[in-house]
């Protein structure tokens, strides 16, 4: 792949070119604010460097940024266009051909290495109607021995080798995780499928859909304070269960939180999960910003604790109803974490308990952040109250309603 030319520009870093940045990189590019205050932005082929000449983030003059593009970038260059990139996918196969070669027998599957057991029979899948967009690819409905399930396709780019073999990785980290990890509250791994062109991973199928379109559709409104603590234990005990794992999810969000049809909630997306190393600089090639504790936007050393802070904000989000930082890009709000410690604001009715476990799971101080098994013991008190006040009010209008007949 060759070189992108250099490209040097100056530019003010005013809202409007803060925003024209972050939707050039979009929200699956990862991005590091360094500690000199400089902006790095990656995708899965190539990065971008910006110095902030006056680092001075905070204040309201219209600030100089230099902009040093360079490295293999992605969108510059052509083989990528017709293949999938992290935060957009622009096929080269089309949807109902890339289903067409994973299910037509004259390719041969090709083993899954050490997963080699999880190899599903294709012969019992059925492929049905594609149904949302992941980063890496499609995802479609489909049945697999009777039961429904979700296919999430991935199409081998052909002619870039180099991306190939990106995707491959986490192709067999995804695969490795989900083989790994057997919770209620985690989807339900399957099997997956290998050929030369396609790949393919196999999960139980959660109809509710995300939890990120459950609150969408309830356009903004806060989701009844007794399902919004059952929602967080649920996510709470799953990611008690991947810590004790020795993992890190690494991208936790509401988008990444499936709804069952029993209506427990599953979490997904173990594509750039990664196991714990401690006290190892981890390099912040993952996670949505909005969602992202600040020591992994700074490409600062971080542990399990990063999960933990983007539960404060899930949390939040089922508490509020609303999307985090709703009136900034990604970009500002990165920013804004970072150099401003910003949070969301949390509404002045929230049960107290529950804005305690939001402000400490969000704490800047990572080791002042709760475990999750801390977490789950909190909710649950959170949830016994509720329960109570419940009892309490039914009780008392039961008492009224008597008294005035
Ligand atoms: N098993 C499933 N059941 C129902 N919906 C699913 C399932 N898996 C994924 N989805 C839907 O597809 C979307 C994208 O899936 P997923 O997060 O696995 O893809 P991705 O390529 O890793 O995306 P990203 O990196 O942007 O999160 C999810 O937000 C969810 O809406």
């Amino acid at each position: 792949m060759a070189d992108a030319p250099r490209v040097a520009r100056r530019m003010d870093l005013n809202q409007n070119v803060t925003q024209n940045v972050d939707r050039k990189v979009g929200e699956g590019t990862s991005l590091s604010i360094e500690s000199n205050g400089s902006l790095r932005m990656s995708n899965a082929g190539g990065s971008m460097a910006m110095s902030l000449v006056n680092s001075s983030v905070g204040s309201n003059n219209s600030r100089t940024l230099i902009l040093n593009c360079q490295g293999n970038h992605a969108f510059d260059n052509a083989s990528v266009a017709a293949s999938v990139i992290r935060g957009g996918v622009s096929n080269w196969l089309s949807g109902d051909a890339l289903a067409q070669a994973l299910t037509d027998p004259q390719f041969p599957t090709i083993g899954l290495g050490i997963n080699d057991e999880w190899t599903i029979d294709l012969e019992k899948l059925t492929v049905g109607e594609s149904f949302a967009q992941g980063s890496f690819g499609k995802i479609d409905t489909g049945t697999y021995n009777g039961e429904d399930v979700a296919i999430k396709l991935l199409e081998r780019p052909e002619h870039d080798p180099e991306r190939a073999d990106f995707m491959e990785k986490q192709f067999q980290k995804e695969i490795t995780m989900l083989a790994t990890l057997k919770h209620p509250n985690i989807v339900r791994f399957i099997g997956a499928c290998r050929k030369s062109m396609v790949w393919c991973i196999v999960t139980e199928y959660a109809r509710g859909g995300s939890v990120r379109q459950f609150l969408s559709s309830r356009q903004n409104r806060a989701v009844p304070l007794k399902l919004a603590v059952k929602q967080a234990l649920d996510v709470a005990r799953g990611m008690e269960y991947v810590h004790s794992q020795h993992l890190i999810h690494r991208d936790l969000k509401s988008d990444n939180l499936l709804i069952a049809a029993d209506k427990s909630i599953k979490i997904a997306d173990f594509g750039v999960a990664r196991i714990e190393v401690l006290n190892e600089e981890m390099t912040p090639e993952t996670g949505t910003y909005r969602w992202m504790a600040p020591e992994m936007i700074q490409h600062r050393p971080y542990t399990q604790k990063v999960d933990v802070y983007s539960f404060g904000i899930v949390l939040w989000e089922l508490v509020t109803g609303l999307l985090p930082f709703q009136n900034m890009t990604a970009v500002q709000a990165a920013f804004n974490v970072v150099n401003k410690g910003l949070r969301p604001t949390i509404p002045s009715d929230c049960l107290p308990v529950l804005s305690d476990i939001i402000t400490c799971c969000w704490d800047a101080n990572s080791d002042k952040r709760p475990t999750f098994s801390e977490v789950v013991k909190m909710l649950e008190a959170a949830e016994t109250e509720i329960l109570t006040n419940i009892r309490k009010a039914c009780f008392r209008c039961c008492v009224h309603s008597t008294a005035a007949t």
